[in-house]
């Protein structure tokens, strides 16, 4: 069983620090992915478990087997990039059976092989089809048949999807969700869109200027962003200011609600969450807070409905009914949907809690 540990890894380039004490576990047969910013650090890490750059400090394992320094052609490793990288003068067949060739296997054993893998990825019928006559979602996937042909342990998946169209991409999503599960090998995946990691992932590691800021299951992450970079990168959300009252109690712009969190100095300013999904419009002085609706837009699903409060503060929330511009009205949120997180400009306290995180991994 392959596990992959990353120990205190830190990387530099010129003296120029891109990764800052990376700690983390990638246990197998789970789906990963990796989401942050451009520049953010993630196709270092995959670099780092490639083999294709070695840390400039900290140690990295395959299950009791420390990997620093060893190379890339000596790990159980494939990595599928976002350009493919496919040979356009072979066809199907033979860009997948490629690495076996070189490894020089048996002709039958390679036939064995391709025919699996072509049947795994769905690309039987274009088995004799040149490069150049397959569209962009089947590139992609002969990029992956070549990639598990070698029966890797760990498949790294470079921002793969990118160059697909909506549709295509979310079809390639279902189907590599479906491979991971059929192959029952760690996949790490590396994206800047949250809609894809919610969807693929098992675990999702969220990374901000080189570190991990939080990680955890889709839901985990979605429910309980650890502060305001990550709820905003992950979902849609109202972001607002307030205070802890007391225990089970915030102030938001001056009225108090009841929320679940406790443990909180009274007096300390938060950052507090309503996912917009989770805000419902009542009549007029029925909720909790009045509103004047101040626009709307259809959005297939929902309407996204923006708000006004009375103080003029924006609220946005999501309904299957419309609701007229200009009217007044109340809204509406249960206290397990204030989600009360610490700000993340309080340097020292976000540092805090990203080291008691790191220790916890
Ligand atoms: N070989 C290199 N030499 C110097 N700096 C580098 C090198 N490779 C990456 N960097 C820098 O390291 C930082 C992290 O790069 P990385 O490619 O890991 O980011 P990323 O999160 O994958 O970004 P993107 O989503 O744009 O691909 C960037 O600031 C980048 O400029």
């Amino acid at each position: 069983m392959t596990v992959i540990k990353l120990h205190n890894i830190t990387q530099s380039y010129n003296d120029n620090k891109i990764l800052h004490n990376i700690n983390y576990t990638f246990q197998n047969n789970k789906f990963y992915t990796i989401l942050g910013p451009s520049g953010c650090g993630k196709t270092t890490v995959l670099k780092l478990i490639g083999g294709f750059i070695h840390p400039t400090g900290g140690e990295i394992f395959f299950g009791n087997t420390k990997m620093n320094g060893v190379g890339a052609n000596k790990r159980k490793v494939n990595t599928v990039f976002q350009d493919y990288a496919l040979f356009p003068h072979l066809n199907v067949y033979e860009n997948i059976a490629f690495g076996l060739k070189v490894k020089k296997v048996n002709k039958k054993i390679i036939d064995e092989k391709v025919l699996e893998v072509l049947k795994l990825t769905n690309l039987t019928e274009y088995k004799y089809r040149d490069i150049s006559e397959l569209s962009g979602g089947q590139r992609q996937r002969v990029a992956i048949a070549r990639a598990v042909v070698n029966e890797p342990d760990i498949l790294l998946l470079d921002e793969p999807l990118s160059a697909l169209d909506q549709k295509l991409r979310v079809d390639m999503q279902y189907e590599l969700k479906e491979m991971q599960k059929r192959l029952g090998i760690i996949f790490i995946f590396v994206t800047h869109d949250q809609e894809e990691a919610l969807a693929l992932s098992d675990e999702i590691i969220v990374m901000q200027k080189g570190n991990i800021v939080q990680a955890g299951t889709p839901k985990d992450i979605y429910d309980e962003p650890l502060n305001r970079y990550v709820a905003d990168f992950i979902g849609e959300s109202n972001i607002v200011r307030g205070t802890m009252v007391e225990d089970m109690k915030v102030d938001i712009y001056g009225k108090t609600y009841g929320c679940i969190d406790g443990g909180i100095n009274p007096g300390t300013p938060v950052d507090v969450m309503i996912r917009p999904e989770d805000i419902f419009i009542v009549k007029h002085n029925e909720g909790k807070l009045n509103v004047t609706v101040d626009s709307t837009l259809f959005r297939g699903v929902h309407y996204e409905i923006c708000c006004i409060d009375e103080d003029g503060y924006e609220w946005v929330l999501h309904s299957t009914k419309n609701a007229e511009t200009g009217s007044r009205v109340s809204l509406n949120f249960e206290p397990e949907d204030i989600h009360i997180m610490i700000p993340g400009e309080d340097e020292d306290e976000f540092n805090e809690r990203l080291e008691s995180f790191q220790e916890e991994q």
